[in-house]
């Protein structure tokens, strides 16, 4: 099967917002904030003595939004990025006591949309958690995300795309993790990522061999709002769908630079419109305002106005643009 056929359906993650679990203020602030998923991190941002204190707030979080979400009112996709599932002696053998296990037993109950797997190595650790989510009777409806943020990680990341078929298809979006690789590699950061790129255009590629996702990594500098506009359409143009962020400052240009134009709105309804006309039926390629259009651009704008209307309707859940 086709990786063009094999993938998920289309949906809005331009922008996606992190927050640390034990953070009250900033989980309090996500309600008043315009981006699309919010990362939930028990991982790095959490200190090793706050992990249970953040677990319970995560948990009552969670369980605050569950009315809503339970009747499709929620407009943003909601994920946690856990710990690692290894123990601390580094293998799966010793799963119980890994403190991305604790994670799970208190999350799970709380339906996320997604579970995100920090450091991912090999496709073995993605088809685990896809076991144990199985295990604990998780509905099939709770995805997995992962990050590929170790050199190890990055060599294999085609494998471990390519779980998203083989992990009972929760495998749904990958992110690059660049603070970690530049730790383990010596990269240094630098304006338009040139030592980066090539890196980053393996993880996309990867992800779009196997119908997944993908989000550009963060940006640090909260305060260098030109410089953060300027990496989005870079991610944009690479073909990224969305940015993780770090700081609500950021979440308007993500929307911007990974928003839908009414141009290319308008060209995908012509398009739609067109190969839907008794001129053009059963046709595989027809000339449209001068240019050549075949199938493949219609599959493209219908996965355009898809994503239009996931955006209206986002908005109808959300009506009033809240500040960010
Ligand atoms: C980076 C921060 C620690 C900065 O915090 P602070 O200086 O306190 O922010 P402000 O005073 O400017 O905050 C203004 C208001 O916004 C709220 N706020 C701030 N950050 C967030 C957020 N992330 N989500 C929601 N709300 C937020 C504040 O509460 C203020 O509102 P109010 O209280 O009403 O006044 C902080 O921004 C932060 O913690 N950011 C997220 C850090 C994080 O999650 N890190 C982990 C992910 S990064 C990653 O994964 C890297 C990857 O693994 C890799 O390897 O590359
Ligand atoms: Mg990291």
């Amino acid at each position: 099967m086709g990786s063009s056929t094999n993938r998920h359906p289309a949906r809005l993650r331009r922008s996606v917002l992190t927050v640390p679990a034990d953070n009250p203020r900033a989980l309090a602030k996500i309600a008043s904030l315009d981006c699309d998923a919010v990362i939930y991190d028990l991982e790095d941002a959490v200190a090793p003595a706050h992990k249970d204190g953040a677990r319970a707030a995560l948990s009552a979080h969670l369980a605050s939004l569950a009315t809503r979400r339970g009747a499709g009112e929620d407009p943003v996709e909601r994920i946690v990025r856990i710990n690692a599932l290894s123990s601390a002696q580094g293998g799966f053998d010793d799963l119980e006591a890994a403190e991305g296990m604790a994670d799970l037993r208190v999350i799970l109950p709380q339906v996320p949309d997604a579970i995100l797997l920090p450091k991912v190595e090999t496709p073995h650790e993605v088809q685990r958690v896809a076991d144990v989510l199985s295990e604990a009777d998780a509905p099939d409806s709770v995805r997995l995300w992962a990050m590929i943020e170790t050199p190890r990680g990055l060599l294999n990341v085609a494998a471990i795309a390519e779980t998203g078929r083989t992990s009972g298809g929760r495998l749904d979006c990958l992110i690059p993790g660049l603070n970690d690789l530049a730790k383990a590699t010596g990269v240094m950061p630098q304006p338009g990522r040139p030592y980066l790129v090539p890196w980053l255009m393996q993880v996309l590629l990867a992800a779009r061999a196997f119908g997944l996702d993908v989000i550009d990594a963060v940006f640090n500098v909260i305060a260098d709002g030109a410089g953060f506009a300027a990496e989005c359409q870079q991610a944009r143009a690479m073909g990224f769908d969305g940015k993780m962020l770090i700081h609500p400052a950021q979440i308007a240009a993500a929307n911007a630079a990974f928003g839908i134009e009414p141009a290319a709105l308008a060209r995908a309804e012509a398009i739609i419109a067109a190969f839907a006309s008794d001129a053009h039926a059963g046709k595989g390629v027809i000339r449209l305002d001068g240019e050549m259009v075949e199938l493949l651009h219609l599959a493209e704008a219908e996965r355009l106005v898809a994503r239009a209307r996931l955006l209206a309707e986002r908005h109808r859940l959300q009506p009033d643009p809240p500040h960010s």
